[in-house]
């Protein structure tokens, strides 16, 4: 679905302001309601009990909201209305006389909070502070590349031989690549300088590109793109005037390939990490949560926004949030239960659960985040603090989700993640009836690398393949490692005859990435199996499937894809 703009947001979040101010009309008619009724004699227990409970949840709704839709004062004062009726709410008999002497409906429901309840329309026509605070920085946040954006690298003033030598050889690596000069790095448009881009040039020539690159940020206000250079001095002093003059890497000649595309890779990556996440928001209430979501939607996150908590895994399933945000009070729901039900999926263990709550009370924030949410945010949240709040909170859960679900050496899922992945999109295409593949992918005669040029080679080239795959394969491929030197990737919507094609492309490249070694240069060769996941019962055996074309590859001679199809 495509995003909205700016412009759209700001649209539909003042629909919302309006639609707010016509429910607190309506909520304020019914508060009067409620105090006619209260100030009416001969009104039994029960019925005084159940409408000072719902006077409460009233102003409690009121409270935690009418802040967030511009109507600070109002909100601060249904807050001040609200603790007042908390003794009754919680008082044994819920409301009257308490037997050891607690609050009585006439201490609290004096003329003073008539008044004071009966002022609260007022307050919907006051000018007031707004929580939307946050207009003026939009402009100035980094627009931070896609992580699945293709990488190009600009060869910026370099000898003509490392020219043309990198042009070839990077774009093995499935780099864009191209040779430029620093004024057509000055003509970037702002269009490419916000995807995912690196610069290399001689270390001469930092200085100047550096502050090329400056200008460029500031223009389009990206983040600093990578500025690499190539050079031969090992002093302390120049290599400290070059990490001074803005250089992220230095190459010393013979380049490394391999070792200079991983460093490319890593140092977009490291730049990536500012992306924001996915986030889900539980709240009963329709029209906070969609603000909410759209505030968040500007900020740049992905947000799905749900109010009945009964669709509470299924969202959980489908968003696959960084982080939760979860209302404590939803009608006869509480937030903290679902949070507890949350945690009873193994894999909702470590999703942080921010419970959104105009609860201020301590004890009560305490023992709710004992019962499995992570964090508190009271109600009314402006929009900045929000928007802030979530950004560090989605990067650390990134960051500590990473650890837990990708491979060290390649960052690809590790196994056991990327057979759910298998199991995922077999059971995707069984449902909706598409055609989806499979590949097991394992390098050739790789124990002979290992043994002949050490363990160090042997990891430069599972590396590299590992990066390969990324830029060769679509975004939404996914990719694993599935044990030491073998590769497990699901190609969505994909034939085993287009496999055979991407990955035939994905061989190819990679055998003519050199790899340095003590003994010079060598070049290594893998080995591909596919098979359609839709054609088996069971993820497992179209991963066997795969795994056994694998095998047929390996016996014809390696360097190549084989699929698998049934034996006569
Ligand atoms: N450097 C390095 N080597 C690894 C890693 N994981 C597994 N290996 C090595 O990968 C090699 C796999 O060797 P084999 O399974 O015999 O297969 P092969 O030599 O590639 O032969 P074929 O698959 O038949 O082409 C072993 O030597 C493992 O030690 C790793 O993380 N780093």
């Amino acid at each position: 679905m495509a995003k909205d703009s700016s412009a759209e947001i700001a649209v539909k979040l003042e629909g919302l302001r309006q639609s707010f101010r016509q429910k607190a009309v309506r909520d304020l008619d019914q508060l009067d309601e409620f105090l006619a009724r209260m100030a009416e004699r001969g009104l039994g227990q029960e019925d005084q009990h159940a409408i000072i409970k719902t006077m409460y949840h009233l102003l409690h709704r009121l409270a935690g909201s009418a802040g967030t839709f511009g109507l600070g004062i109002l909100g601060s004062e249904a807050r001040k209305l609200e603790q007042s009726l908390k003794p009754l709410i919680e008082s044994d008999q819920g409301v009257g006389l308490v037997p050891n002497g607690g609050p009585c409906v006439e201490d609290i429901l004096t003329p003073d909070f008539f008044h004071r309840a009966r002022q609260l329309r007022t307050m919907l026509s006051q000018p007031q502070s707004t929580f939307r605070e946050r207009a003026g920085d939009a402009a100035t946040e980094p627009v931070v590349p896609p992580l699945e954006a293709a990488i190009a690298v600009y060869l910026c003033d370099l000898p003509e031989a490392v020219g043309v030598f990198l042009k070839h050889t990077l774009t093995n690596h499935g780099f864009t690549v191209e040779r430029v000069d620093v004024s057509d790095l000055l003509n970037l448009s702002g269009e490419v300088c916000a995807g995912a881009f690196a610069v290399i040039t001689r270390e001469e020539s930092v200085a100047s590109i550096s502050s090329t690159l400056q200008l460029l940020k500031r223009q389009y206000g990206i983040s600093s793109p990578p500025l690499i250079c190539t050079g031969n001095h090992n002093d302390f002093d120049r290599r400290y005037s070059l990490a001074d003059l803005g250089a992220d890497a230095l190459f010393s000649e013979p380049l490394d390939v391999p070792l200079l595309a991983d460093r490319i890779e890593r140092l977009i990556n490291e730049r990536s990490k500012a992306i924001p996440g996915r986030v889900l928001i539980l709240d009963d209430d329709e029209d906070l949560a969609r603000h909410y979501q759209l505030v968040l939607q500007e900020a740049g996150f992905d947000v799905h926004a749900i109010s009945d908590p009964e669709e509470v895994l299924l969202a959980l399933a489908e968003c696959r949030p960084d982080i939760m945000l979860l209302d404590v009070r939803m009608g006869h729901y509480s937030g903290v239960t679902v949070a507890k039900l949350i945690r009873f999926e193994p894999q909702w263990l470590s999703l942080p659960i921010i419970y959104l709550s105009s609860e201020k009370d301590r004890s009560v924030q305490l023992e709710a985040l004992a019962q499995g949410g992570d964090e508190f945010m009271t109600k009314p949240v402006s929009d900045d603090y929000l928007v802030r709040a979530v950004q560090v909170r989605c990067y650390r859960a990134r960051q500590l989700n990473q650890l837990v679900i990708r491979d060290s050496l390649t960052s690809l899922l590790k196994h056991s993640v990327i057979k759910q992945e298998i199991e995922k999109e077999h059971a995707r295409c069984l449902r909706m009836g598409h055609v989806s593949t499979v590949a097991m992918i394992d390098l050739d005669h790789f124990k002979q690398v290992n043994d002949r040029y050490g363990h160090r080679t042997g990891d430069h080239v599972i590396k590299a393949l590992a990066n390969l795959l990324r830029h060769r394969l679509r975004s939404t491929d996914v990719i694993g490692r599935y044990g030491g030197e073998e590769f497990a990737v699901v190609l969505p919507e994909c034939t085993s005859n287009m496999a055979i094609e991407v990955l035939g492309k994905v061989c190819d490249g990679f055998s003519e990435i050199l790899f340095t070694t003590s003994e010079g240069e060598i070049s290594v060769t893998l080995s591909a199996g596919v098979a359609e996941l839709n054609a088996f019962k069971s993820a497992n055996d179209a991963l066997n499937a795969a795994d056994q074309a694998l095998y047929w590859r390996k016996k014809a001679g390696r360097d190549g894809v084989t699929a698998w199809h049934p034996q006569s």
